[in-house]
């Protein structure tokens, strides 16, 4: 090998040293970027103070200069007012390109070498470094001394690979906590070259940034892992956004990570584009909690919201979970008729009058129940949302009566028929009765109002006859009748809302020019389209539309949420990501329908994800034997690294409280983060008081919660009560025991079957 690898202790001091020249040259420049940082600071501060004084002057001219400027010099305080970890984590040493053009953030673009830049005795010189950062900073002549991660010119530094290196020579992550460089891992890509670099050998110190970030203990949130992406994570992170990205990968691939970076991506690319919005939608709170930090640290915060599945409706906070039999019967198609057929069915309540009796044109006019009924049919013709057929039904009722009177016949002129006609509409719409009447028989419906409804049993059966089986029909009333909502119910209610319709609002009257209404243009004048920006503002305010939508965990969303998610990116470009082995709903193919239907036709690019990050070798062979029995013939990731230590096995000693509780305890004792214990559902509020006292590296969840979350240990309790508890169960076990960076314990609860060695039947070969 050429260049200068430094091995060995014989070689131990030159090491050294070479390590201490080449940090201190990173040091340098790190210096160099604060100061100019430190002068971007002062010029964001003087422009506000600039800007503050622009708005005394008062004329349009300046407050629109004076908007424009606070805007930029607020974003540029806000980012650089962060004191990063890891501001600059990266650099590459390039070889000469190809044309010599440089980008707008002042680098090369060429990704192949120019002819002749690798001399024929093998030697060549570095004509270009790069630092990469977490946003770009160039000196006062316009260079650039840091490139943002998302820059094109930063890709190289996630591509190259020695099989394919470009112009890269040099991969180097810089390690660095505030302002002080700590440490520096190389990676060669052409090993076979001699590089100079300003006339000295291209110096190539240490290996396994990755494995070094990999090994790092746990917390409870997760960290970005912009220093360390991979080849194969950066197609997707930068996949153009058009029509949907779609990411499959088993567990620990980086699906999650890699959603957020990409949303990172999308927005330094085309800023205007996704004012709209970026809407990512997570499976649980949990998973919103732990992934919620990476994107300010990555240096993006407000146009990206990251919600849980159960309070993607405002208002709507998800805080139970359904057993498994009521959750089925929620998240099916079969749901969507049940809905439609409440949401009409509530039109009358309980107590809804049954005859109305008005005085008009000096009569008593009556409707009878059954004219009554007839109406109503009539009204609710059709699939318009029901709020929005009020009106409607209002105007069949005056007909009704209008016919009742008899004054139709009474008056051959047309214009004093369609006079008398008028008054008598407002005459009846002004009485009080007949206001009281409305609201009784045709009530403006709430979707919360009509779940209620679904409460009662006796009028669910009506609704759900021949699409729910009794025994569905009387769990799920009884599950609505509890305080407090499920994440199911919350799809739930999103449809409501869309079957029902926003009762119609008085429209806001355009503000009249009045030279206009002298002239009577104010008729003419078509109501002005709305703006690309304005419409962008709007949906941003509203918050109901997104102009990106990133589903992670895709796989587990039921029907009904396909179709709550759906509504929520019409316009959208998406990326979904998520492991079909991981599912945890029972119908994948009636979910895939669902899917589709919410995706539209927009076509569709794949990608997989083929390396596992999280678990090491002998934890991802356990789990890749319960993968075989949920999904038979599917490839499990290949694990990247391996550690030496097999899963413990545990069987139940006195009690299986104890039992949990001490190897918990263990595991606590051997790791620096945080231990999981993951148990079946319906163990959730005991297993938290098991480790009552162990302190708060230790959490105890349900298999459901631990989606997507990871931890430096687990103890995954009991496989056979997580298996059985859903038909999706085995599947739900997979997912658990693909939780842990370092170390995994199993117990054996009482309906598993350890062999001499405690190792329990679902686990065996
Ligand atoms: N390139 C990388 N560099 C460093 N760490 C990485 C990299 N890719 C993934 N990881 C780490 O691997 C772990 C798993 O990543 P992530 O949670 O995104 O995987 P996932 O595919 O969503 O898993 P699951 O399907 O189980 O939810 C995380 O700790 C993540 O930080």
């Amino acid at each position: 090998m050429a260049a200068q690898v430094q091995q060995g202790t014989a070689l131990g001091s030159v090491h050294d040293s070479v390590r201490e020249r080449e940090i201190r040259t990173e040091q340098e420049h790190l210096d160099r970027v604060y100061r100019r940082l430190e002068e971007k600071i002062h010029e964001a501060e003087f422009l506000m103070n600039d800007a503050a004084k622009l708005g005394q002057v008062g004329t349009p001219g300046a407050l629109a200069e004076r908007d424009a400027q606070v805007f930029r010099a607020g974003i540029h305080l806000n980012r650089l007012h962060n004191e990063y970890e890891d501001f600059l984590f990266g650099r590459i040493d390039l070889l000469l390109g190809k044309d010599g053009k440089k980008g707008p953030d002042g680098a090369y673009t060429a990704v192949e070498p120019a002819e002749g830049a690798v001399r024929e005795d093998g030697t060549a010189e570095i004509a270009e470094t790069l630092h990469i950062g977490r946003i770009g900073v160039l000196d006062e002549e316009y260079a650039p001394l840091v490139i943002d991660w998302r820059a094109p010119a930063a890709a190289p530094f996630y591509r190259a690979t020695p099989v394919d290196p470009g112009r890269v020579v040099r991969r180097r992550v810089i390690r660095s906590k505030g302002r002080r460089v700590l440490g520096v891992e190389d990676d060669l890509m052409r090993p076979e070259l001699k590089a100079l670099h300003d006339g000295r050998e291209l110096a190539v110190l240490g290996d396994g940034a990755l494995m070094a970030a990999l090994g790092q203990a746990r917390t409870h949130t997760m960290r970005d892992i912009v220093s360390s992406i991979q080849a194969e994570q950066d197609l997707v992170i930068r996949a153009p956004a058009a029509s949907v990205t779609y990411v499959e990968g088993g567990p620990g691939t980086g699906k999650t990570a890699v959603a957020l970076h990409r949303a990172a991506y999308l927005l330094y690319q085309d800023r205007r584009r996704y004012a709209g919005g970026i809407l990512i939608v997570s499976p649980t709170p949990l998973l919103v909690a732990y992934t919620e930090g990476v994107l300010p640290s990555l240096g993006e915060e407000g146009q990206v919201a990251i919600r849980a599945m159960g309070s993607l409706v405002d208002g709507a906070e998800a805080t139970l979970y359904d057993a498994p039999s009521v959750a089925r019967a929620k998240g099916s198609y079969r749901m969507l008729k049940v809905l439609r057929k409440a949401a009409r069915g509530a039109l009358e309540p309980n107590g809804s009058p049954t005859r109305l009796r008005v005085v008009a044109l000096g009569r008593r006019l009556e409707l009878e129940a059954e004219e009554l009924e007839r109406i109503r049919r009539t009204a609710l013709s059709g699939t318009a949302p029901v709020n929005l057929l009020r009106p409607r039904a209002r105007r069949l009722l005056l007909d009704a009566l209008w016919a009742k009177s008899g004054a139709a016949t009474r008056h051959t002129d047309p214009e004093l028929a369609a006079e008398l006609r008028s008054s008598f509409d407002e005459d009846i719409t002004d009485e009080d009765d007949f206001i009281a009447f409305l609201d009784a028989w045709w009530p403006e419906l709430t979707p919360r109002g009509v779940l209620e409804a679904m409460a009662d049993e006796r009028r669910l059966g009506r609704w759900a006859r021949r699409i729910l089986n009794p025994g569905e029909v009387r769990r799920v009333a009884r599950s609505l009748r509890r305080e407090g909502l499920s994440v199911h119910d919350v799809a739930m209610l999103d449809e409501l809302q869309a079957v029902l319709g926003l009762p119609a609002r008085p429209r806001k009257k355009r503000e009249l020019d009045p030279l206009d209404q002298l002239t009577g243009l104010e008729e003419l004048m078509p109501v002005r389209e709305e703006s690309q920006r304005e419409r962008a503002e709007r949906l941003a305010q509203e918050r109901t539309e997104y102009a990106h939508v990133i589903v992670d965990e895709a796989q587990d969303l039921t029907p009904m949420q396909w179709r709550m998610v759906g509504r929520r990116g019409r316009h959208a470009t998406w990326t979904v990501v998520g492991d079909p082995a991981q599912s945890s709903w029972s119908d994948p193919d009636e979910a895939a329908e669902a899917r589709d239907e919410a995706l539209g036709t927009r076509p569709r690019r794949r990608f997989t994800l083929t390396v596992n990050y999280r678990n090491p070798a002998e934890i991802a062979e356990l789990a890749s034997k319960v993968l075989a029995l949920a999904m038979p013939g599917s490839e499990s990731p290949a694990a990247v690294r391996s550690t030496g230590v097999q899963p413990r096995f545990s069987v139940v000693r006195d009690s299986l409280a104890r039992t949990v509780r001490d190897e918990a305890a263990q595991l606590l004792e051997r790791v620096d983060g945080t231990v999981g214990v993951v148990v079946a559902m319906n163990r959730r509020a005991e297993a938290a008081r098991w480790l009552e006292g162990l302190g708060d590296r230790v959490v105890a969840l349900g298999s459901l919660e631990a989606k997507g979350l990871e931890y430096d240990a687990t103890v995954v309790v009991s496989p056979a009560e997580i298996a059985d508890e859903s038909p999706a169960g085995l599947r739900v076990l997979y997912v658990a025991l693909t939780r842990a960076t370092q170390q995994l314990t199993i117990v054996s609860g009482e309906r598993d079957e350890p062999d001499a060695h405690g190792v329990p039947d679902l686990l065996r070969d």
